[in-house]
């Protein structure tokens, strides 16, 4: 296991009684931008859910300028679409973000929709087995999966410069005239949140005096999360650099989700010619995800899906639930 992971599900843990008159209403939510071929990802992603038998719906966050016969295709899905503001960083700082990466400030707005606890998942993401119990994780807590500073992605960071990465802490000791070394750092394509009007205004608040960083959204969010952040382990978000960067950690067959973010990876763009997309272990994970995303029995089918537990999900909660630890295997 990776070090300085926390675990945060110890086993079957008595979550405290939940009073309330109101259905607790709980969601997967991604986010989708622009006319172009990302729509592929979040179908993909509501194929994924459904076949691991989620109990909840999949919320997409949308920018307007995504093309209504992209929504029709995503409702077409089961999908409840959510079409959202975009948010800027201050004007005069946005040149320091990388410029693809602006657009990810707008997932800023998933804090204002009308839910009690969600996981966020890129669209590049898919879920390979039934991840619900992260809805049933104690309150207070962002939990996410620690990211690793290797790629050259990172080149224009410290960590980088002189070679540390999180994921192997002891490999290369921070430098004492470095000051201390970095707070764990979370990768933003998916953790487990709870959307309130209060942190929703706080973080825009926040923002406006916030000089973007190079990995835009992701930067902000492990600031201002910092002191609420639990790493969850890296079978919930497994980034697929981890494969050639920290193979000492992964354990593939463990892994309930795969993150297509390393360049070359989406499945949908898939050509196998940037480095690493050669190996085996990158084209058996995308081929899974064309299984998937081809296979017409996991289209939603208005009838039987509305019958599905989703309409449980938004029952009120009995009155103690318990976390179940997640399967080893
Ligand atoms: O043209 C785009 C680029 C990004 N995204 C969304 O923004 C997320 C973050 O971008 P990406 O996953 O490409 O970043 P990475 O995780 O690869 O750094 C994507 O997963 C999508 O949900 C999108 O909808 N359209
Ligand atoms: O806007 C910043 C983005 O930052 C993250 O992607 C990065 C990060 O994982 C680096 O560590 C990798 O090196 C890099 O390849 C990858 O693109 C999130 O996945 C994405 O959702 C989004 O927040
Ligand atoms: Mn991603």
């Amino acid at each position: 296991m990776a070090p300085t992971q926390v675990p945060v599900f110890t086993g079957s843990e008595k979550v405290s009684a939940l009073k309330t008159n109101y259905p607790i209403k709980r969601a997967y939510v991604t986010f989708l931008a622009g006319n172009g071929d990302y729509v592929k990802g979040v179908v993909g992603l509501a194929k994924g859910l459904r076949r691991v038998k989620s109990a909840y719906p999949l919320v997409v966050a949308i920018l307007p300028d995504v093309p209504e016969e992209h929504r029709e295709i995503l409702r077409s899905q089961g999908c409840i679409v959510e079409e959202i503001e975009p948010i800027y960083p201050p004007e005069n700082h946005v040149q320091f973000a990388m410029a693809y990466y602006v657009i990810n400030y707008s997932k800023l707005r998933i804090w204002n929709l009308d839910y009690n606890k969600m996981v966020y998942l890129d669209a590049d993401i898919q879920v390979y087995e039934n991840i619900d119990h992260l809805l049933d994780a104690p309150d207070g807590y962002f939990y996410a999966v620690m990211d690793c500073f290797c790629e050259k992605t990172w080149s224009h960071s410290p960590q980088y410069s002189v070679g540390y990465c999180q994921q192997c802490p002891n490999k290369v000791t921070w430098p004492s005239d470095m000051g201390s070394p970095p707070p764990l750092y979370f990768n933003a394509g998916m953790f487990v949140f709870e959307p309130s009007r209060l942190t929703y205004e706080s973080l825009l608040e926040t923002l406006q005096i916030t000089p973007p960083t190079p990995f835009a959204e992701q930067d902000f969010l492990n600031m201002f999360f910092q002191k609420m952040y639990k790493p969850i382990p890296l079978v919930y978000n497994l980034v697929l650099a981890m494969l050639w960067r920290h193979p000492e950690n992964v354990e593939l067959e463990k892994v309930k989700v795969v993150h297509y973010c390393a360049a070359g990876s989406k499945p949908w763009r898939y050509t196998g010619q940037e480095p690493n997309m050669e190996r085996e272990d990158i084209k058996l994970l995308v081929a899974k995800w064309w299984d998937i995303y081809n296979d017409e029995s996991l289209d939603f089918k208005a009838t039987e899906d509305l019958s599905k537990p989703s309409i449980i999900a938004s029952m009120p909660e009995p009155a103690t639930s318990y976390i179940h630890a997640p399967s080893a295997t």
